[in-house]
């Protein structure tokens, strides 16, 4: 079976095809993530975020719970924006202190076959050439199963400790994505040929130059003259994530993006938030349903409704207010401190995310929010709902949102490191399975001969394209990452004996001495 169709109904009769659910992790290098103050629940071992034990055991369970991906987020600065220091940040461990997500990818995919990677990497501080490489080396020690979350980067934090006095503006930002993605298309997708790798021992040729391509990239940011250091990889292109869903970010979604993570407190900012991108896939050309979207729910349930709503009210009193409006403020650019909890959320345009601020204002107009009222509800699963209930009446809800917004599936956040996912693989997962609503086995490569019989014999790997859309590994021919090209050359110079121009400016080497050492 596919994940992309779940066609048997309850009791194994062929009914009509049903839209299937999919579950995504979403989780960070850090002690807490989107439940501020949780980590201080007895129950809670995200502090324990530092030692490979932990990212492995994730990595099991969510493989075992058929989970598409993880997606580790990042930032790349601190949140000071609530009365202007990073002190509430540092006291209640929002989302500082902060290692690295790209360390973990190896980790988790040494002892799982299937489960994909979504990592948050800014763009902006990074120069294309350079991270090219890494996701290059990514898709190769995971075999093809890592995505890239491309962002830009919200907080003037991390602008100020990166050689930038402030962030650029926001749409300024995404400008410079476009361009970014244009030398990272070319580097991935045109530098090396498909047969470029010979490896012919005895010819003594590794590479055939003639089919390794320097890129000639111009762009209005960026200049990247020369070939991709990295043979290519099973997917060349990671499978794009993005969750900016301003006008802005919605136009680079549906050019970009094949998943997309939306996070709204209400069916109907979600709703909007879907309808938006998929038009936008449209307006770039593309189909709308081109576009994985999953939107953000933290699911708390038991075996019986009387224990998850214990549960609940368990949980809810480890929610730190403080900590939720450092969380907010730095989503928003707005200082929530200065504000008395009973003040009345507002839109305004800021330079940080717009997408945090309108979710709790102008998304939906019928729905005000006060600033305590927002805190309170950031402090449980961040800026999506809160799923509550028996297996049963979990199921019940997500389907109802799956079926009022038109989401693929959820990126599902925590509120007890490993408990909540533990809870979801164990009580939701099955019923979802039971009612048709979820794959019922892993994916084998789409050609796979083992296909009918995928108990007998162990999971081949798979790589994430595959997974997700039934196809790949690469991008599809219609994405605007296959239908870039290479600039031309450069007309050679006119002069009679003249060489033509080289593609890239090297330096020319001196003659050097024999006794001269060589670096
Ligand atoms: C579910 C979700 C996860 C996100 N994760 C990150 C992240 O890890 N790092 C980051 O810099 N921005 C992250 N963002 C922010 C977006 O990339 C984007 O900057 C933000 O939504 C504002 O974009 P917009 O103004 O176009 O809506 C996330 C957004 C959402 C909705």
């Amino acid at each position: 079976m596919s994940a992309t169709t779940a066609e048997t109904g309850e009791g194994g009769t062929p009914s009509t095809p049903v839209k299937p659910i999919r579950f995504n992790a979403f989780a960070m290098n850090t002690v807490g993530h989107q439940s501020p103050g949780l980590w201080t629940h007895p129950r809670d071992e995200s502090h324990r975020y530092t030692e490979p034990e932990y990212w492995q055991d994730l990595a099991r369970l969510l493989e075992r719970g058929r989970f598409d991906s993880i997606f580790l987020a990042d930032v790349l600065g601190v949140y000071d924006v609530h009365a202007g220091s990073p002190d509430a940040a540092l006291r209640h461990a929002v989302q500082v202190p902060l290692n690295d997500p790209l360390a973990l990818v190896p980790l988790m995919a040494a002892v799982t076959t299937q489960l994909g990677f979504g990592v948050t990497c800014a763009l902006t501080y990074e120069p294309p050439y350079s991270f090219a490489r890494r996701m290059s080396t990514l898709d190769h020690l995971t075999r093809g199963r890592v995505g890239w979350n491309i962002v830009t980067g919200y907080l003037d934090s991390a602008a100020r400790n990166l050689g930038q006095s402030s962030q650029l503006a926001h749409d300024d930002r995404y400008d410079l994505a476009d361009d970014y993605l244009d030398v990272v298309y070319k580097l991935w997708e045109l530098s090396w040929e498909d047969d470029a790798v010979r490896r012919d021992k005895a010819g003594r040729v590794y590479a055939d130059p003639a089919k390794v391509h320097a890129i000639r990239h111009r762009g209005p940011h960026y200049q990247v003259p020369g070939v991709h250091l990295c043979e290519p990889s099973p997917q060349r292109t990671p499978v794009l994530f993005q969750a900016g869903t301003s006008g802005r970010g919605r136009a680079f979604a549906g050019k970009h993006a094949e998943c997309v993570f939306v996070s709204g407190p209400t069916i109907a900012v979600v709703k909007g938030y879907v309808d938006g991108l998929r038009a936008s896939a449209v307006a770039a050309g593309r189909q709308g349903r081109d576009l994985l979207i999953y939107g953000q729910a933290l699911i708390i349930t038991a075996p019986t409704a009387a224990q998850a709503q214990a549960k609940l009210a368990d949980l809810r009193a480890h929610i730190d207010i403080e900590a939720a409006l450092a969380l907010l403020s730095g989503w928003t650019g707005v200082d929530f401190s200065r504000y008395p909890r009973d003040a009345t959320i507002d839109y305004l345009d800021t330079q940080a995310g717009r997408t945090a601020l309108a979710s709790f204002s102008s998304a939906d107009p019928t729905r005000r929010w006060t600033v305590g009222e927002a805190a309170e509800f950031i402090g449980l699963g961040g800026r999506g709902p809160v799923l509550v209930g028996d297996p049963s009446q979990v199921a019940d809800q997500l389907i109802a949102w799956q079926e009022a917004t038109g989401l693929d599936g959820f990126n599902l956040t925590y509120a007890l490191a490993h408990e909540t996912f533990r809870d979801v693989v164990e009580l939701v997962v099955p019923e979802l399975q039971r009612r048709g609503r979820y794959p019922a086995e892993h994916v084998l490569h789409a050609d796979s001969a083992d296909a009918a019989t995928p108990a007998a014999k162990p999971l081949k790997p798979v790589t994430l394209r595959h997974k997700l859309f039934g196809h790949g590994p690469r991008l599809p021919a219609s994405h605007a990452g296959r239908r870039i090209r290479l600039d031309a050359l450069p007309e050679p110079v006119p002069q009679s004996g003249a060489s033509p121009e080289p593609q890239e400016t090297r330096p020319q080497p001196q003659p050097r001495s024999l006794t001269e050492p060589v670096a």
